[in-house]
């Protein structure tokens, strides 16, 4: 292995690993990049079309062939940045057989926006007390960014929070590319719950659109929203930061009114009548807000911290209450 040249592994293979391929790609540091495919024929679809069969099947996949693997263990052990891109709920069977030594002295990097389910941690807290990496080599990558816009080429913006700022300036070195700019902050904590509450926003604002309320209230949730967060950001992780960049405001905003947003889409479903189940099965894609609803809740009540608006969509979600007079409730509660 060069050790003066990076290595970067990734470890998924639905929308967002895709649209990050591409990113490395386009970025021009000399590097290698390695692409854990789980499922074996998609593995073999990817290797002989350059296409993804399943996800934004338009982008093409430049990475020589011998670099994409179906054995996660064989990423992991070419990467010296090891990048995760799953939904959180995968996480834990996508790195079944990987020890706490195969990750030693690399830089892991989250770019998972959700909490793992049972352990109801974020995905940093996971990989601290499962693998015992040390927080200084921990990264997330988040911001305003629907992959969908990342295979058009749209100028996105993603921030690369870690404590350690040399390994987040190492992570931004090789994703920053002609349309995607980086930002580094070491508010790594601060970073990834907002990432995850955002995604339980825009469910919230989707039932609101399915059940008929207006462009009018959708403001005045997503003002109620972004103070929600700062409340839960500040008593988690109590620093100062300025909950107007991008990495919180701006994805709340992305996720609760682009057309992109998979959270958004589920919870319109939802306010539409549907099923929890036939939303999920509809999608094709994950929305990480559902089992972020389920997780927020449990950590609220550990903390003894009120979140109306995750606590309403938690109702709705996992307490079937019906969602209009759910968001009606709530509604009082708005300010
Ligand atoms: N899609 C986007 O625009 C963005 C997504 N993210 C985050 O990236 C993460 C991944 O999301 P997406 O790529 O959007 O997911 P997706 O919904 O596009 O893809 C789902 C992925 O899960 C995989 N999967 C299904 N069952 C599995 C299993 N049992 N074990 C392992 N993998 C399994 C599928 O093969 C597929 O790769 C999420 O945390 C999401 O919040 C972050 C920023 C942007
Ligand atoms: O995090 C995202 C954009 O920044 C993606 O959000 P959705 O999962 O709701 O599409």
């Amino acid at each position: 292995m060069d050790l003066t040249k990076p290595a970067v592994g990734i470890i998924g293979s639905g929308s967002w690993a895709t649209a990050m391929i591409k990113m490395l790609e386009d970025n021009k540091t000399d590097k290698s990049v390695y692409w854990w495919v789980r499922n074996r024929e998609t593995a073999d679809y990817i290797r002989t079309y350059r296409h993804n069969p399943n996800y934004l099947s338009a982008v093409t996949v430049k990475i020589p062939k011998r670099h994409i693997h179906s054995d996660v263990r064989s990423v992991i052990g070419h990467a010296s940045i090891v990048m995760l891109n799953t939904p959180a709920a995968f996480l834990k069977d996508a790195l079944k057989g990987v020890t706490p030594e195969m990750l030693e002295g690399k830089i892991v990097v989250s770019a998972i926006k959700g909490i793992i389910p049972d352990e109801n941690q974020i995905v940093g807290d996971f990989l601290q007390e499962r693998y015992g990496i040390p927080i200084e080599r921990i990264a997330v990558i988040s911001g305003p960014c629907h992959a969908e816009e990342v295979s058009l080429e749209k100028l996105s913006y993603l921030t690369v929070a870690s404590q350690d700022t040399d390994a987040a300036t190492r992570v931004a070195a090789v994703i920053g590319n002609r349309y995607i700019k980086t930002i580094v902050s070491d508010d790594i904590y601060g970073t990834e719950y907002a990432a995850v509450l955002k995604n339980i926003y825009a469910v919230a604002g989707g039932i609101c659109h399915g059940i008929g309320f207006g462009d009018n209230f959708q403001a005045v949730l997503v003002s109620n929203a972004i103070r929600e967060m700062a409340h839960f950001v500040n008593a988690v992780h109590p620093i100062e930061r300025d909950i107007k960049e991008s990495a919180y405001l701006g994805d709340l905003l992305v996720t609760a009114y682009s057309q992109f947003s998979r959270n958004r889409t589920f919870g319109t479903m939802i306010g539409k009548g549907y099923s929890v189940r036939s939303a999920q099965l509809e999608m094709n894609m994950v929305a990480e807000g559902y089992y972020a609803s389920n997780g927020i809740q449990q950590i609220c009540t550990k903390l003894g911290i009120e979140l109306p608006i995750c606590q309403a969509v938690y109702q709705v979600l996992y307490r079937n209450a019906s969602p209009a007079t759910e968001m009606r409730l709530l509604a009082e509660k708005l300010t």
